[in-house]
C-alpha cells in the first residue's frame, strides 16, 4: 500500500486507540500502513488481522523481518525485536481503521460522505448519485463495485468497500481534488471487519435486505446485524434514509442516534413516491406530488431512485433540479443493460442480479414489460466459495420467470463448475425440468441460449452484469457478457 503521506509519530496514530500493552518507544515514526506482511519495508506499521484464511499474526516476524517499525497485533509475539514497536490492542482491525483515519487526516470530515448498504441495489444507488451531484456542479468521489471515481477519473475497483487503508487513502485523494461530496457502498463485509470503523458518514442509505452471503455470515440474522451495524454508529449530526416498504428497513433505525428519514412508495414516509407505469422506455412516477418520466426500467429501480432523491434532498439540493436531472440519467454498467440484435429484433439483457431477489425482480420487470409473443431464455449461474445455499433457489426462480433456462458458470473461483451446477439443478422442479439446458462453458451457454431465441424474443443473461472477467482456479480469463452476447448475434446472424 504505496502512498506518498508523510510520516506520523506512532504515538499521534494511536489517539483514538485503547492500547493495551506497549513494547517499544511510541514516538517511532511511521510512513506507511499495511495488513500484508509482504507489503512491510522500513517505517511500516504491520496490523496482524485475524482473517477469513489465515492469521495475520503469524506473519510478524515476516513483517518484523521486512523493516516493520510497528506491529499492531491482539496477541504480542513471544519473541520481539528491540527495533520494532509492539502495540497490543482488542481489535486490530478496529485500531487499523482508526489509525488510517489519523494517518490519512481524517480526509470523511473534510467531504459529505453518504454511505450505501443494503443487499441489491448499492452500485445503482451511488452511481446514480455521483451523475446526479456531477450534473450539479459539485467535485464528487465515487466508491463501488464496478470502480472507483474521482469526477471522471477512474480508479480501479478490487472491492465493493475497501479496505480500512485503502478507503482512506482514496477518501484523501478525493479530499485533494477538491472533492466537497462522496458517495460510497458500504458492503456487510465491510462493517464486520470495520473498513468503514472511524469514517464520519453525513449520511446511511438502507436499500433492502434478503439472501447473501450467509456463507460469510452464518444466518440470516447475523447479516442483518451486520447491515444494522452501519446505522448504530451514525452521528447524531447524519441522517439515516431507509426503505419503508422493506420488512428490515425499520429495524435498520433502532439504534441509531441519526436523524430518521424513511421513503416509501406504499405508504407515508418522509419520501413518498407512486408508480405511475413500469415500461420498456423507463419509468413514469409520481414523486412528492411531480410527475416524472425517468430512464431506468423496473419497480426495484423506482426504489433506487427514490432513495437517491431523498438522500439528495437531504444534503440540501433542490427537489424539483433533483427530478430534473434524475430523470435524464441512466443506470450502472451492466445493470438492466440492454444489448440489441438488429435484424432478429431479439432483445439481450445483462443484469448483475447475483441474488435470488435481483433475479426474481428482474423476470418480474421482464414479465411487467414483454410483449405476449415474446419468450424469455435466461441464463444464469453461481459464483464459487460463496454462499451455497442460494444456488438451488435462483435455478428455480429463473424457471418460474423464464420460458428456457441455461444454467452456466458465474465465477466458479476454486470450486468445481459441475459441483455448482449440480446444486442449481436440485432447485429444479419436474415440470420445469424440460424447459432446462446445463451449460457449464458461459460462452456455449449464450450461444445456445442466442439460438434457442426466436424473432422478437428476450435473452437474460444474468450474474455478471459489468464484470469483464470469468475466475476459475484463481485465474481471471478476459469475459464480458456484453460482447458475448453481441458477438453471438453477428456470429448467428440474428
Ligand atoms: C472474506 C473476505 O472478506 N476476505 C477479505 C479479508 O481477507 P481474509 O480474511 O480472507 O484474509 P486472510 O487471507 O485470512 O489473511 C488474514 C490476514 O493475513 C494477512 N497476510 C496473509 C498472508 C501473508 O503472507 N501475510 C499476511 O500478512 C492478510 O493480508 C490478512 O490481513 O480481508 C482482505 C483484506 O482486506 C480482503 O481482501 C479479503 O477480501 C476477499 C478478497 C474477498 O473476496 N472479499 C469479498 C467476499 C468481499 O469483501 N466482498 C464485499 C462485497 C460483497 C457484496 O458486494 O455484496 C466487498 O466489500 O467487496
Ligand atoms: N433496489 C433493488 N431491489 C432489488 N433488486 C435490485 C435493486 N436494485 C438493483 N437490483 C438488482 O440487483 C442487481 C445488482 O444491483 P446493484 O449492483 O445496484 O446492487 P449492489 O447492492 O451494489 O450489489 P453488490 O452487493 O454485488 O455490490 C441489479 O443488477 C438488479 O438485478
Ligand atoms: N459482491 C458479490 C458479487 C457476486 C457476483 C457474481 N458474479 C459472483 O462472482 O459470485 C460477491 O463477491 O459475492
Ligand atoms: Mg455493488
Amino acid at each position: 500500500m504505496i502512498n506518498a503521506s508523510p510520516t506520523h509519530p506512532l504515538s499521534a496514530l494511536l489517539a483514538d486507540v485503547t492500547v493495551r500493552q506497549q513494547h517499544g518507544p511510541a514516538a517511532v515514526a511511521v510512513s506507511m500502513l499495511t495488513l500484508d506482511s509482504r507489503q512491510a519495508t522500513p517505517g511500516t506499521a504491520f496490523f496482524a488481522l485475524r482473517g477469513a484464511q489465515t492469521d495475520g499474526h503469524q506473519f510478524i516476524a515476516k513483517a518484523v523481518a521486512l523493516g516493520a517499525a510497528a506491529v499492531i497485533c491482539e496477541e504480542l509475539p513471544a519473541e520481539r525485536s528491540s527495533d520494532t514497536t509492539y502495540i497490543q490492542v482488542a481489535d486490530s482491525a478496529e485500531a487499523m481503521a482508526l489509525m488510517a483515519a489519523t494517518f490519512y487526516g481524517h480526509p470523511s470530515r473534510q467531504l459529505r460522505l453518504v454511505g450505501i448498504t443494503g443487499t441489491n441495489g448499492k452500485t445503482t444507488c451511488v452511481t446514480l448519485l455521483h451523475k446526479l451531484f456531477r450534473e450539479l456542479g459539485y467535485h464528487v468521489g465515487l466508491l463501488s463495485t464496478v470502480q472507483n471515481q474521482i469526477d471522471e477519473q477512474v480508479i480501479p475497483a478490487t472491492h465493493t468497500t475497501p479496505d480500512a487503508i485503502r478507503l482512506n487513502e482514496l477518501l484523501a485523494q478525493m479530499v485533494g481534488a477538491g472533492c466537497t461530496h462522496t458517495f460510497m457502498e458500504v458492503s456487510s463485509h465491510a462493517v464486520v471487519q470495520h473498513r468503514v470503523t472511524g469514517l464520519r458518514f453525513a449520511g446511511g442509505v438502507f436499500t433492502n435486505l434478503s439472501h447473501d452471503h450467509l456463507d460469510y455470515h452464518g444466518t440470516f440474522d447475523h447479516y442483518l446485524k451486520a447491515k444494522k451495524g452501519f446505522f448504530d454508529v451514525l452521528g447524531k449530526k447524519a441522517f439515516a434514509l431507509t426503505n419503508a416498504d422493506d420488512k428490515r428497513g425499520p429495524v435498520m433505525l433502532q439504534n441509531t442516534a441519526a436523524a430518521r428519514e424513511t421513503y416509501s412508495l406504499r405508504g407515508p414516509a418522509t419520501y413518498r413516491a407512486r408508480l405511475i407505469e413500469n415500461a420498456v422506455h423507463g419509468l413514469h412516477l409520481e414523486v412528492e406530488g411531480r410527475e416524472a418520466q425517468f430512464r431506468l426500467i423496473g419497480v426495484f429501480n423506482a426504489y433506487n431512485l427514490l432513495a437517491v432523491y431523498g438522500a439528495a434532498v437531504l444534503l440540501g439540493e433542490d427537489a424539483t433540479e433533483v427530478l430534473t436531472i434524475l430523470s435524464g440519467l441512466t443506470s450502472a454498467p451492466g445493470r438492466f443493460e440492454p444489448i440489441l440484435a438488429e435484424k432478429s429484433r431479439i432483445t439481450g439483457i445483462v443484469d448483475y442480479a447475483h441474488t435470488p431477489d435481483a433475479l426474481e425482480n428482474v423476470l418480474s420487470t421482464i414479465a411487467d414489460i414483454r410483449q405476449p409473443s415474446q419468450q424469455v431464455i435466461t441464463v444464469v449461474g453461481c459464483g464459487g466459495n460463496r454462499d451455497a445455499t442460494k444456488r438451488p433457489i435462483m435455478a428455480n426462480l429463473a424457471c418460474q420467470g423464464s420460458s428456457r433456462v441455461v444454467l452456466t458458470s458465474d465465477n466458479p473461483r476454486f470450486e468445481d463448475p459441475n459441483d455448482i451446477l449440480r446444486q442449481m439443478q436440485a432447485g429444479v422442479q419436474t415440470p420445469d425440468l424440460g424447459k432446462v439446458l446445463t451449460i457449464p462453458d458461459r460462452r456455449e451457454a449464450i450461444k445456445t441460449a442466442v439460438a434457442l431465441a426466436q424473432p422478437g424474443d428476450i435473452v437474460l443473461v444474468a450474474g455478471k452484469g459489468h464484470e469483464t472477467y470469468q475466475e476459475i482456479q484463481g485465474i481471471r480469463a478476459e469475459f464480458d457478457d456484453r460482447k458475448v452476447l453481441q458477438e453471438m448475434f453477428d456470429l448467428l446472424g440474428k
